[in-house]
């Protein structure tokens, strides 16, 4: 089953002997549980595991490998994030993919090697979602052959950018173009923040953290401002736009395609998504299995918690997402790179897919594992709301998601644009035009579904109910946009007017393909017993899903009243069913103790000798009694006394 999650049967061997090497590697672990640190101390704690990591990385694992990198990375660093996340997840992304091949020659040694740390700096404290009113300048002086950064004023300072604020000397920053007076919009320009040596910041640059966060407070998300700070023309990243030393503009194939640095981390945070998902499902899963609660037939013992329906009801869909989230994730990333590929020899005709495509599934899956993660939490009672259980750490972190690389709904009415153009293909009878991700709007689709008609028939009457709605609920919002349009109103007001309607199409766009990625992955499996383990958990993905979505399919009758009892029926069946592999499917992605860093979730069980132990070493209790009352509250009390 590992192999099954981490791509092949090589890449599980090798997650198993990274994890078995830093095991051996006590200089690598947390020197004390993270939760009783100091935000500073945290950082200096990730600060120096990433210097060990930078000289022994090698004994470790491949540093080309980005997933045995990823790996790495959960283990040691984990995922509260370490003074260079962004360089690895954005800054050398960016400059692969938009610096031109001399400036790379130029900087990538240089970042890869960790010379220089790098962030990627675009969103600002007055606009993050809409780039085309950040306020940031860089005005081309003909003259010097420079450009000019400028904050003009504080809605302009770049501020949340990961590592900005104290770790990094470099940045892509993101600024409006000027030259000669006409805007060109906002282009990613390499620019030096700090002196190399003394790391202090360079004259013209004001720089800081923003302060603490709800999660991720290892990472110093940063603020900066310019003061009329100048670089070099050939600092603007050329691969597919060029500045000439006379100001003349070349523009890129496409307009956006300087945004690859964002499609880049949405397309690899899905896995990301999921991996946090299956975490805290994993602790509270196998905390489930531990914990003791009630009886369910007075004559016998207490059970464990998750032989509960609906201990079982609130954890095993989330299994079923987790694996549904890895494989649709595994499936983006490899269009990605695909797409990655053309798009640097100048093919951009597939970059609207991708963007279409990773726009939803970064909503969907972030906005799910965000519920997931939280329902694990509840699950664990009293315990779950501890820190012991390292929970509430990684769901801080995962709905980071739903915000950074466009906040969701934003995202999703970008999906919605693509579909409504879809919509009009079909509308007009073009739908021999439409592309392979919605050629399902152009397909007649029958007037009832079969679901409880054709038991055998593997998930195709799934697929083509998720069809049935996908494809009702996009004709529909695009028929109220059109019509609204028609009766008069402007584009963009009768856009908002539809949005709600035109994202729900987009979710339910988007819940088909991670079925359908679920569905695909299951029938590529040859192992037997995998294989069946995963058609369970994928009847209860398909039957959980649509009950979910139901009202979309009951309202114009395509479902039944009674279809739709056995549809919860299967829910019910399915649910039993896995029980008995529940907590193997969660063991099977191989967290360690050391990756978990949860008291609830460790790897035997012991968890109330274990959770005593750890708060027996809360800072709070090196002393029987605090300062805080001997200074105040003792004296109030004696005060009270007399
Ligand atoms: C590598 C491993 C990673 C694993 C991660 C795992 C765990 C993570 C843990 C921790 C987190 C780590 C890092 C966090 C990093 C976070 C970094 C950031 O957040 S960086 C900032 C991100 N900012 C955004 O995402 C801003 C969102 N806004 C936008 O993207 C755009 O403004 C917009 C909403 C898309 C609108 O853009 P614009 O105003 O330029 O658009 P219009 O002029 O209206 O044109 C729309 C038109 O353009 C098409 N389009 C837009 N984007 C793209 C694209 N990327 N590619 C192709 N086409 C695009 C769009 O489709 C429209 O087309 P059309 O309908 O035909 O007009
Ligand atoms: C943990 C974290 C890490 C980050 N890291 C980085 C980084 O490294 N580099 C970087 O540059 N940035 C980073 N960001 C910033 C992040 O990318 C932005 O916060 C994000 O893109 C959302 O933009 P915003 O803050 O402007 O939200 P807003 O756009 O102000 O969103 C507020 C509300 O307005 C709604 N809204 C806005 N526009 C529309 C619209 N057109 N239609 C409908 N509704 C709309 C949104 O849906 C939302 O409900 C990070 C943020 C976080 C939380």
């Amino acid at each position: 089953m590992a192999a099954q999650i981490w791509g092949s049967e090589k890449r599980a061997r090798r997650r198993r002997e990274i994890s078995a090497k830093i095991a051996q590697m006590p200089e690598l672990h947390d020197s004390k549980p993270l939760p009783f640190m100091t935000r500073e101390e945290k950082i200096m704690e990730s600060a120096r595991k990433l210097t060990i990591l930078t000289e022994k990385m090698g004994q470790i694992i491949d540093p080309t490998d980005p997933a045995e990198l990823y790996h790495l990375n959960n283990e040691v660093l984990g995922l509260e994030g370490n003074p260079m996340a962004l360089h690895g997840v954005m800054f050398i992304p960016a400059l692969s993919a938009q610096a031109s091949d001399e400036q790379q020659a130029k900087w990538l040694p240089r970042a890869l090697r960790r010379e220089i740390i790098g962030t990627y700096a675009q969103t600002e404290l007055g606009h993050g979602t809409n780039l085309q009113n950040l306020e940031t300048t860089a005005t081309y002086d003909l003259a010097t052959q420079e450009f000019v950064l400028h904050t003009p004023q504080i809605t302009a300072l770049k501020w949340w950018p990961g590592n900005l604020g104290k770790s990094s000397n470099y940045a892509v920053v993101v600024a409006h173009m000027i030259i000669k007076a006409k805007n060109y919009g906002p282009h990613p320009f390499m620019v030096q923040l700090r002196d190399e040596k003394t790391h202090e910041p360079l004259p013209g640059i004001t720089i800081g953290d923003i302060g603490p966060k709800m999660a991720y407070n290892i990472v110093d998300n940063g603020f900066l401002g310019f003061n009329k700070y100048r670089i070099p023309r050939t600092n603007l990243l050329m691969r597919h736009t060029k500045v000439e030393a006379d100001g003349t503009y070349i523009k890129p194939p496409h307009a956006k395609i300087n945004y690859s640095a964002m499609v880049h981390v949405r397309a690899y945070m899905l896995t990301g998504q999921a991996i946090m998902l299956a975490s805290a499902l994993n602790i509270a899963t196998r905390y489930s299995s531990v914990r003791r609660q009630g009886q369910i037939d007075k004559s016998q013992p207490e059970v464990k918690v998750l032989e509960y329906q609906t201990q079982q009801h609130r954890l095993f869909p989330s299994i079923a997402r987790a694996y549904a989230f890895q494989f649709a994730g595994a499936e983006t990333v490899k269009l990605y790179e695909h797409v990655l590929k053309e798009m640097k020899s100048g093919n951009v005709s597939l970059m609207a897919d991708l963007h279409a495509l990773t726009s939803g599934l970064k909503s969907v899956v972030t906005y799910q594992t965000g519920e997931g993660i939280e329902q694990a939490r509840m699950a664990c009672g009293g315990h779950g709301y501890s820190m012991a259980s390292y929970i509430s750490e990684i769901y801080g972190v995962a709905i980071g998601g739903c915000t950074y690389e466009g906040e969701n709904m934003v995202m999703l009415l970008q999906l919605a644009r693509y579909l409504v153009k879809s919509a009009a293909l079909v509308k007009s009878g073009q739908s021999s035009k439409l592309g392979p991700l919605v050629a399902y709007l152009g397909v007649k689709s029958e007037p009832t579904s079969l679901i409880d008609r054709i038991p055998n028939s593997g998930f195709t009457e799934y697929v083509k109910t998720f069809q049935h709605v996908s494809k009702r609920q996009t004709l529909k919002a695009a028929d109220m946009f059109f019509g609204l349009m028609e009766k008069g109103e402007k584009r963009e007001i009768a856009w908002n007017k539809c949005s709600v309607e035109l994202n729900r199409a987009s979710r339910l766009h988007t819940r088909l393909f991670i079925v359908e990625a679920f569905v695909r992955r299951v029938n590529e499996i040859a192992d037997i017993r995998i294989k069946e383990a995963l058609t369970d958990l994928l009847h209860l993905h398909v039957n959980y899903e649509l009950l979910d979505i139901a009202s979309y399919a009951l309202e114009d009758g395509f479902l039944s009243a009674s279809q739709l009892d056995y549809i919860r029926d299967q829910v019910y069946l399915y649910l039993g069913k896995i029980r008995p592999n529940a907590v193997s499917l969660l063991d099977s992605w191989e967290f360690s103790d050391i990756e978990l860093r949860s008291v609830l979730g460790r790897r035997d069980g012991n968890v109330y000798e274990n959770l005593f132990k750890w708060a027996k070493s809360s800072p709070l209790n090196k002393t029987d009694v605090l300062s805080s009352v001997t200074q105040y509250l003792k004296p109030m009390m004696e005060k009270a006394r007399l």
